[in-house]
């Protein structure tokens, strides 16, 4: 018992030491991106000192130097958290997301921009959109894609009007919860959701919650905050939202696929430079032409660029127009992309660089 107790200590005593260390580097640190900031010119705002493509870099070191025991996932996020203290040194970081609090977007802001980042709840994601443009927010994080259910249209269609730019991607692991009042199953009446979020979780809810009515609102943390009210009604939301509201977890691990993952965009208003490891979102109309398509995909085969994604979408010019949304692995001041993008020429209508972003991190 006493020899316990006394390499308990011992080993308490190493961790202090650490931590003295560890405290000290961080210290040092914030000191140095001071002085990084210095180097950038003194008295602009945190946008002006954000530089996402050497976060990506600095984390990407981290991964390559992991050991573990800890995870990738957990050194990035304390790493993360570490950079966001250090930016917030300035000033923090404005970033807008679909609210209210306790939303899965919150969760993708906090896993990019870290705690130290100002986080704005806002109503909507056409909201995110336009509070970016008109330079209320810094950045914006909007869903885009789910493994399961696929893209976000509104998202997508967003990008058709407005001028924003893509400057990050965020992969969130989405697991769901049932939520209520009382913690209990039995006497659920109505579930709400967002539609997402039903769809989701639609196989979980007709075995378990047959018949019971299902609506769809605007977020998964306004579900949460509906249900507070009544015994008979509950939300599906994350488990944070549930805490937020202070409901109970009546069944968590819901969703009906065991890898769902949501894919964020994070929108600003300008471009950055290659991370080493990047994406580039490109919006493509094509003309009404047999094969025009074809040439516009051609070049990036050529030039052995890897096509991630193809998307389309109404187009907002005529009738039976369609836009189309390109993912190409790479940045656009690349060489083989910068060829591609010439070659393809007058086969497209119109090209848009939405933006060249890092590569979603752990
Ligand atoms: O290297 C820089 O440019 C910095 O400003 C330093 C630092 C960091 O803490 O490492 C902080 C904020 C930037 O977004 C990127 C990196």
């Amino acid at each position: 018992m006493t020899d316990k107790k006394s390499s308990l200590s011992d080993v308490r005593e190493r961790i202090d030491s650490i931590d003295q260390q560890i405290q000290q580097l961080i210290s040092e640190r914030a000191g140095w991106a001071q002085e990084v900031a210095r180097v950038k010119g003194e008295g602009l705002s945190a946008i002006d000192y954000y530089r996402p493509e050497r976060e990506a870099h600095v984390l990407r070191m981290v991964v390559d130097r992991n050991n573990g025991p800890l995870t990738d996932v957990e050194m990035v996020r304390l790493f993360r958290e570490i950079m966001s203290s250090c930016l917030a040194q300035e000033d923090p970081l404005k970033v807008g997301f679909l609210g209210p609090e306790g939303t899965f977007s919150e969760q993708a802001v906090r896993k990019h921009f870290g705690h130290a980042a100002y986080g704005l709840p806002l109503g909507s994601i056409e909201e995110v959109f336009q509070e970016v443009a008109a330079g209320h927010a810094d950045f914006g994080v909007v869903p885009v894609e789910n493994s399961g259910q696929g893209m976000i249209q509104v998202t997508l269609d967003m990008f058709l009007t407005s001028k924003a730019t893509i400057c990050g991607e965020v992969e969130l692991r989405v697991h769901q919860c049932l939520h209520s009042l009382n913690g209990k199953l039995e006497g659920i009446k109505r579930v709400y959701a967002h539609a997402q979020s039903l769809q989701q979780c639609k196989t979980w809810l007709r075995i378990n919650l047959p018949g019971v009515e299902c609506v769809a609102v605007s977020s998964n943390a306004e579900a949460a905050r509906l249900a507070r009210h009544a015994d008979d009604v509950a939300a599906i939301a994350g488990e944070t939202a549930g805490r937020v509201y202070g409901l109970k977890t009546v069944a968590n691990g819901i969703e009906d696929r065991a890898d769902n993952t949501t894919r964020f965009l994070v929108i600003g208003r300008s471009l950055f430079p290659a991370s080493g490891n990047d994406r580039t979102s490109l919006l493509i109309t094509v003309n009404d032409k047999p094969g025009a398509l074809y040439h516009v995909l051609k070049p990036f085969a050529e030039h052995g660029i890897s096509l991630n994604r193809i998307e389309s979408r109404p187009a907002h010019s005529g009738k039976w127009q369609y836009a189309f949304f390109i993912d190409v692995s790479g940045h656009i001041n690349d060489g083989p992309l910068q060829a591609a993008m010439k070659e393809m020429g007058d086969a497209a209508a119109q090209v848009r660089v939405l933006g060249s972003y890092p590569v979603a991190l752990p």
